[in-house]
């Protein structure tokens, strides 16, 4: 709702109130009209200002409305009757005006700003465009360059950037409401003509068919299949183009397409996720409401490679005091010089200063004794990091949180060397740490809520996405990404070539396919890992034993390329060809092909036609099929934590929502159809068969994913 209240005699203030962020709801909008004619009659009344409640202006039309049957006034003809009043509308600015928030205060005459408020247009994150008039009157003011930058990115800015683009007419670091209600008194009266925006003409730079042109190749390369930044663009187009009224009937129609796109419905469902998984809970019931935090104040990493660094550099820039701990001295020199690097790139991107003093670097690992958490980050060897851990239980103070960045590993035998098994979590962050945003925070049979909950806090200062998952091997998403990646070698001895997996792949929406991906991983990272668990071996035996490993379908592929020394990207040849260790630039290597086919020769496979439906079916079906059987095990709580893991942590495409997301748009019936149908055609392929829980899913009637831990609630209490 909105309140109205007269104050300093002429002033007539609304205050959104809607809590926690002050959408637009119904009943805001409602509050809103209501007040406005109330401010329009009163004769005492000379000018308005609107403002939103506990220093909130608003976050944006209600997303949780945009599901049902819209009720309320609308949200245009609301921010038309504002812009035509006769007396003049001050929007007063504190915290944010996002969406449809700042969609209003453009529709206002004046907009004051706190220092510190955020304004942007975000709708396209959502799969929408500022259809509340955004596109038409932002452009107009701000100009088509910049408009272009805002709408189509959904970035926020500061106060002070959006008084330099001439967004808003004034910043304050006082009482914002106050000073706009000044601003107010001295404006009322003063002529409304040129304060209109949606009068103005669009300022448009003299080649402005080239700009929106590089514009919308640029949108196209990058949005991955997404179709809400191409009508952002088309939108604002039609603002630069177009008289104001025709370019509000482009915005409609335009919005009205993305409204019924699958697109929308997945990322506003994946807005709900992100906020879901900070909600998490344990298998023994401790919950994020019942289970505090302890404060961190000072943390330690255990082993300065490409991880360890990015950990290290992550935990800097938000405020820790880091002590960072490498073996050898040439070692520990090299990542100083590298972490240094890192700190002083990043600082100056954001315009602050290096945080280098915040870490102190040493050979020795009774460095740690005083610190509050260790996140161990040395190479991915049980046995090297069972002693790691053994040492820090020995060196650590009572109370100190030791944690692993494994990306695979058992939680539990880690936390078996230690004296206080309770305090140990895995910390899996995701390659380079210090820019990736998912973090998952493992936690074991034995670790206690605090623990996890001080894990999930950390993650969130230093600005990761942080899940909580239980253990198991390769934990959600390396567990999720093995059948994904067996799929596409099989599919390679069945006939495929890695650049055609690799392009359905990326048509779908993936940034990189997974044989790119791997490359850019580094092969021999698996490879060490299957020859640990007795899977890939030297020489082994030809004929079907080859291709059946401990009773099941194998595909030696990727180890033979290694046995070669082809490792990927850093050594110039994997499953591509690179024209030097460590480029990036991936070419189709005839080479491969040839050692293709002589492979299928050798072992009797018929190269067959593959078409696209069959490698997104076999790839992405399977990884889902894992899902299913990750939720089954307990091993994560909902399917948003499975989805939420895959778009930060694994590139899969937003717009998609995520691969359990992606699957109720697909049908769980037609899932399970076509895994019935390849587990048929490869019956030693466990991964295919399909999981209890899908089947108990469709049994129930393919309910809605938020329904989804009801069902699985009833499964696993039935175990
Ligand atoms: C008509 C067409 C034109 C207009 C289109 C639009 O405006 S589209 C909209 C354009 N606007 C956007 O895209 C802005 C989306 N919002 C944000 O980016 C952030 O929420 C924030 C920056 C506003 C606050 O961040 P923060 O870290 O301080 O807090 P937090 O993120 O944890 O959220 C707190 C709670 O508020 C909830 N909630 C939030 N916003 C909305 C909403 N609009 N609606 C409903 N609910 C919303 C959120 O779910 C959560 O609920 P929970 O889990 O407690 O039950």
């Amino acid at each position: 709702m909105a309140q109205y209240t007269r104050v300093s005699g002429s002033v007539g203030l609304i205050t959104l109130q809607s809590p926690p962020v002050n959408a637009l709801s119904a009943a805001v909008r409602q509050g809103i009209v209501d007040s406005m004619q109330r401010a329009l009659s009163e004769p005492e009344v000379k000018s308005v200002v609107i403002c939103g409640q506990n220093g909130i202006f608003s976050g944006g039309a209600d997303i949780k409305e945009f599901g049902g049957q819209m009720s309320g006034p609308p949200l245009i003809p609301m921010i038309h009757a504002i812009e035509a009043a006769s007396k003049p509308v001050v929007a007063a600015i504190e915290g944010i005006a996002l969406g449809g928030g700042l969609e209003l205060a453009l529709g206002c005459h004046y907009r004051i700003a706190h220092s510190k408020a955020r304004v942007g247009l975000p709708e396209v994150t959502l799969g929408l465009l500022p259809g509340a008039g955004g596109s038409q009157r932002l452009p107009r003011l701000i100009g088509v360059p910049a408009a272009l930058d805002l709408i189509t990115t959904g970035r926020y800015v500061t106060a002070a950037e959006a008084l330099k683009f001439g967004l808003v007419d004034q910043i304050t670091d006082h009482n914002t409401v106050n000073v706009a209600v000044k601003f107010a008194q001295r404006v009322a009266g003063q002529p409304l003509d040129a304060r209109r925006i949606s009068t103005y003409p669009c300022l448009c730079p003299p080649d402005v068919d080239v700009l929106f042109e590089e514009v919308m190749q640029r949108v196209r390369r990058t949005a991955r299949g997404a179709i809400a930044p191409i009508a952002c663009v088309q939108a604002v187009r039609a603002a630069a183009t177009l008289p104001y009224n025709q370019g509000m009937e482009r915005e409609r129609e335009l919005m009205a397409t993305l409204f019924t796109s699958g697109q929308t419905r997945a990322l506003q469902y994946f807005f709900f996720a992100q906020r879901a998984v900070g909600r998490w809970s344990m298998p023994s019931g401790a919950r994020w409401d019942t289970s505090k935090p302890r404060p961190v104040h000072k943390a330690a990493v255990i082993g300065l490679g490409t991880m360890g660094r990015g950990i290290t550099v992550a935990l800097a820039q938000a405020g820790f005091s880091v002590v960072a701990v490498e073996t050898q001295e040439k070692q520990l020199m090299e990542a100083k010089q590298a972490i240094s690097g890192m700190l002083e790139r990043g600082a100056k991107r954001r315009g602050v200063a290096p945080a280098l003093d915040k870490i102190n670097y040493g050979c020795n690992i009774q460095s740690v004794a005083d610190v509050d958490l260790v996140i161990e980050a040395v190479f991915e060897d049980m046995a090297l990091k069972k002693k790691v851990f053994q040492q820090l239980s020995a060196v650590c103070k009572p109370g100190t949180f030791l944690c692993s960045n494994t990306s695979g590993l058992d939680i539990d035998q880690l936390a078996c060397q230690t004296r206080n098994p309770e305090l140990v979590v895995g910390m899996h962050f995701f390659a380079p740490a210090h820019v990736m945003k998912l973090l998952e925070v493992v936690y074991g049979p034995k670790s206690s809520p605090l623990a996890v909950a001080t894990a999930m806090q950390l993650g969130k200062k230093i600005g990761k996405v942080s899940v909580a998952v239980g253990n198991c091997r390769g934990f959600v998403g390396n567990r999720m990404l093995k059948p994904y990646l067996e799929q596409a070698l099989f599919l390679l001895e069945e006939g495929a070539t890695p650049e055609f997996v690799d392009q359905v792949l990326e048509e779908f929406g993936f940034a990189m396919g997974v044989f790119r991906m791997s490359d850019l991983s580094g092969l021999d990272v698996g490879w060490k890992v299957r020859m640990a668990d007795g899977l890939a071996v030297p020489n082994p035996t030809t004929g079907q034993a080859t291709r059946l490993r401990q009773g099941r379908r194998y595909s030696p592929l990727g180890d033979l390329l290694c046995e070669q020394g082809r490792f990927g990207q850093k050594t110039g040849r994997g499953w591509y060809q690179y024209n030097k260790p460590g480029s990036q630039v991936a070419k189709p290597d005839p080479w491969l092909h040839s050692f293709l086919d002589e492979y299928r020769a050798r072992h009797t496979l018929v190269a067959r036609r593959i078409d696209h439906q069959e490698v997104l079916e076999r790839c992405l079906y399977s990884m889902i099929n894992e899902g299913f059987r990750i939720l089954e095990d307990g091993i994560a709580a909902g399917p948003e934590d499975i989805d939420v893991i895959y778009v930060f942590g694994y590139s899969w495409p937003r717009h998609r929502g995520g691969p359990m997301f992606y699957a109720t748009t697909v049908g769980l019936n037609k899932v399970l159809e076509r895994l019935e149908h390849y587990h048929q055609a490869h019956p030693d392929v466990p991964s295919l068969q399909p999981c209890d829980l899908l089947r108990k899913l469709v049994g129930s009637g393919s309910p809605p994913i938020q329904k989804w831990r009801e069902v699985i609630k009833k499964v696993r209490s039935q175990l």
